[in-house]
C-alpha cells in the first residue's frame, strides 16, 4: 500500500477513548502537518499538552466541551454526521498550552497541528461564523468551509478547510499544487486530506504527482481514510452516486496558500 495512503488505525487509548489516526512526528513523514482522528465514548477524556506545535481542534460529529487551561467552551459541534453539510464548531489553541476534550455525546474530533513558537490567544471558531463558499462550475463544483483560511490571522502556520464535492464531480481539481517556497509565486504547504463517504461504501481517487513524475501515485481513499500530502498536484475524483467529504490541513514556512495550476489542465477553469 502506498506510503501516502493511510488507514483507520482505531488503537484504544484509555476507556472511551480510540485514535483512529495518528500521523505525527515519525508517522507523518512530513516537517509542518501533524493529524490526528479521535473517537470519544460520551463521557471520555481526551488529554492533550502542546510543546512546540498549535493544534485546531475540529468537531467533526457529536458534541463536546473543549477545556483549555482557564477556558472552556461547552456544548461545542452541530452535527451527528459530517453529511449534514453545514459548518461545525473549532477551537485554536496555541503552543505550550493544555487542553482537554470532553464528549456530552459521542464524538469524532480532528485535532490538527503545526509547530509554533510565538504564543497566540485560544480562539473559539464558532459553525456560524463559517460561510459555505461554492467553487468551479459543471463537473468540478464542490462547497467549502473555511475554518481556518490565511485571511484569519488567528494561527501561526495551520490552514483548515472542509470541502463537500457532490457525486461525479471533482475537486481539488484542476489539479493545483503549492510546494515551492516562493512567494509571491507559489507557497510552500504540506497538506493531508481526512477523507468520509456518503454513503460509507463509498470512495474516491486520489492522485498525487509532481511535474516530472518522481511522485505519480493514484490511490483508492475510503471512508476515514488518510492521504499525505508532501508535494505535488493532488486531485480528487468522485465516482457517480457517492459524496466525498474531506477535511485538509496545510502548514509550510508562511501562512499563504499560493497554489499554481497545471498548465496542462489550466483549460478547465477558463471555461464559459
Ligand atoms: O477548492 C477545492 O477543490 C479544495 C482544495 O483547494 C483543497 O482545499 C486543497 O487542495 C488545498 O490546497
Amino acid at each position: 500500500m502506498s506510503n501516502l495512503l493511510r488507514k483507520p488505525q482505531d488503537v484504544v487509548k484509555s476507556e472511551g477513548v480510540t485514535i483512529v489516526h495518528d500521523i505525527t512526528g515519525e508517522r507523518s513523514n512530513l516537517e509542518y502537518v501533524g493529524f490526528k482522528v479521535v473517537d470519544l465514548e460520551k463521557g471520555s477524556l481526551y488529554r492533550g499538552q502542546l510543546d512546540n506545535l498549535e493544534c485546531c481542534i475540529v468537531a467533526l460529529t457529536g458534541k463536546v466541551d473543549i477545556n483549555v487551561e482557564e477556558e472552556t467552551f461547552e456544548n461545542l459541534g452541530t452535527r451527528d454526521s459530517v453529511f449534514e453539510r453545514k459548518p461545525t464548531d473549532s477551537v485554536y489553541v496555541s503552543n505550550d498550552r493544555s487542553f482537554q476534550v470532553k464528549a456530552i455525546t459521542g464524538a469524532r474530533v480532528a485535532l490538527c497541528y503545526s509547530p509554533s513558537q510565538e504564543q497566540l490567544p485560544t480562539k473559539l471558531i464558532k459553525a456560524d461564523s463559517i460561510e459555505a463558499e461554492h467553487r468551479g462550475k459543471y463537473n468540478n463544483q464542490r462547497k467549502v468551509h473555511n475554518i481556518l483560511p490565511d485571511s484569519d490571522p488567528s494561527a501561526n502556520s495551520l490552514l483548515v478547510v472542509e470541502v463537500y464535492t457532490e457525486s461525479g464531480n471533482w475537486s481539488s481539481y484542476p489539479p493545483h499544487k503549492h510546494d515551492q517556497d516562493n512567494l509571491p509565486e507559489e507557497s510552500f504547504l504540506e497538506e493531508t486530506y481526512y477523507h468520509e463517504m456518503d454513503p460509507q461504501q463509498g470512495f474516491v481517487f486520489q492522485r498525487v504527482y509532481t511535474d516530472d513524475r518522481s511522485l505519480d501515485e493514484t490511490m483508492t481513499a475510503g471512508n476515514g481514510d488518510v492521504v499525505v500530502v508532501p508535494k505535488g498536484y493532488h486531485p480528487v475524483g468522485v465516482p457517480d452516486g457517492y459524496t466525498s467529504y474531506y477535511l485538509n490541513v496545510m502548514a509550510g514556512p508562511v501562512r499563504k496558500w499560493k497554489f499554481n495550476n497545471d498548465e496542462d489542465h489550466e483549460w478547465i477553469v477558463n471555461r464559459d
